[in-house]
């Protein structure tokens, strides 16, 4: 199997639906209907399972079909690749056959049963477990025999997750591949994606919307913001980003201090609100002493406060 590929983005724009338009005195005017990244620059680590979040038209799709070279920037640079020898994916076969984008649609030739998709994808993909994908098509009751067109939007998604897993592509992005799925079939999809990326490690990457559900699968983090890289890091640096105070008011405003509160809640007497930063030992001792309980934020908590309009990062 090759090694895990990483990935770089340096200042990467990518415009989408030019037009041109003539002015009055005959000037022409180039638009950009739309920039979907805006200057976005990252690395992602080979060999972990990175999540990505963004709230919607954040451009994740946008940066994932870049890795895919299923797009192309209009200005910065992509690489991907082992450690080392990345390389533009653009036109790249031997980048392209190592990179597996699966998408909600899943990919499949419309006309032709489902059983000549996954052939073509066993022909193509050099590390194609078949064994692995006839056990997750059982596991998730797909008829190959059937058209796509013939299954329900979850089986498609089925499909799609059972792709990904079986083509055990050196850098596999699943990009909302949940969609559809029923709440049993994606944890069924989660469980899989774990044990199989346990027995064979791959670079990873997986966009979702359904943050509380697939924080646990990640490693690391890629936030994505209005075109731009919020931030990127690991999950720990980021549940580090914050913490919860629950106590009496004025215990908590005493040792929240000056501190940005991302989230504020009162109940009675009680209130409990999020804070940016961290605590440091003597803190945390006089917040003991105060009866104020001090805790972890949720990563879905973070990312909605992080990303609301106005929000700051330090
Ligand atoms: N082919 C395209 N033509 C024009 N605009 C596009 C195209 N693809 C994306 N965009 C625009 O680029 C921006 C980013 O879109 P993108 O699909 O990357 O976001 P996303 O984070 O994946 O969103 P969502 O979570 O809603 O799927 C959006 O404003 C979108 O309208």
């Amino acid at each position: 199997m090759t090694a895990p590929f990483g990935a770089r983005l340096d200042d990467v724009v990518v415009h989408f639906g030019k037009s041109h338009r003539v002015l009055q005195n005959g000037t022409m005017i180039r638009d950009d209907a739309s920039t979907a990244l805006d200057g976005a620059s990252l690395t992602i680590r080979p060999g972990v399972i990175t999540g990505v979040l963004g709230r919607n038209g954040a451009g994740k799709t946008t940066m994932l079909s870049l890795l895919a070279a299923f797009t192309r920037p209009t200005s910065g640079t992509v690489v991907v690749g082992p450690e080392g020898e990345q390389e533009d994916p653009w036109e790249n076969p031997w980048i392209t056959s190592g990179t597996q984008l699966v998408r909600e649609s899943g990919d499949l030739m419309t006309d032709e049963k489902v059983s000549t998709s996954l052939k073509y994808y066993a022909d193509m993909r050099p590390d194609w477990s078949a064994e692995t994908a006839e056990r997750l098509l059982d596991l998730f009751e797909v008829d190959v025999r059937k058209n796509p067109s013939a299954l329900s939007r979850g089986k498609r998604s089925a499909i799609g997750a059972t792709i990904g897993l079986a083509t055990r592509a050196p850098l596999t992005i699943f990009d909302e591949v949940y969609l559809g799925m029923d709440a049993p079939t994606r944890y069924a999809f989660y469980d899989e994606l774990l044990a199989d990326y346990a027995e064979h490690p791959r670079t990873i990457l997986l966009s979702s919307h359904l943050v509380e559900e697939v924080e646990r699968l990640f490693e690391d983090v890629v936030v994505i913001d209005r075109g731009r890289v919020l931030l990127a890091e690991s999950a720990d640096e980021m549940r580090a980003r914050g913490f919860s105070l629950t106590g009496s008011k004025d215990a908590v405003e005493r040792i929240a201090g000056d501190r940005r509160v991302l989230h504020r809640q009162q109940l009675g007497a009680t209130v409990q609100v999020t804070l940016e930063g961290a605590l440091g030992d003597d803190e945390l001792a006089v917040a003991r002493g105060a009866g104020v309980e001090v805790g972890s934020v949720p990563v879905q908590d973070l990312f909605v406060r992080l990303t609301s309009p106005g929000s700051v990062l330090p």
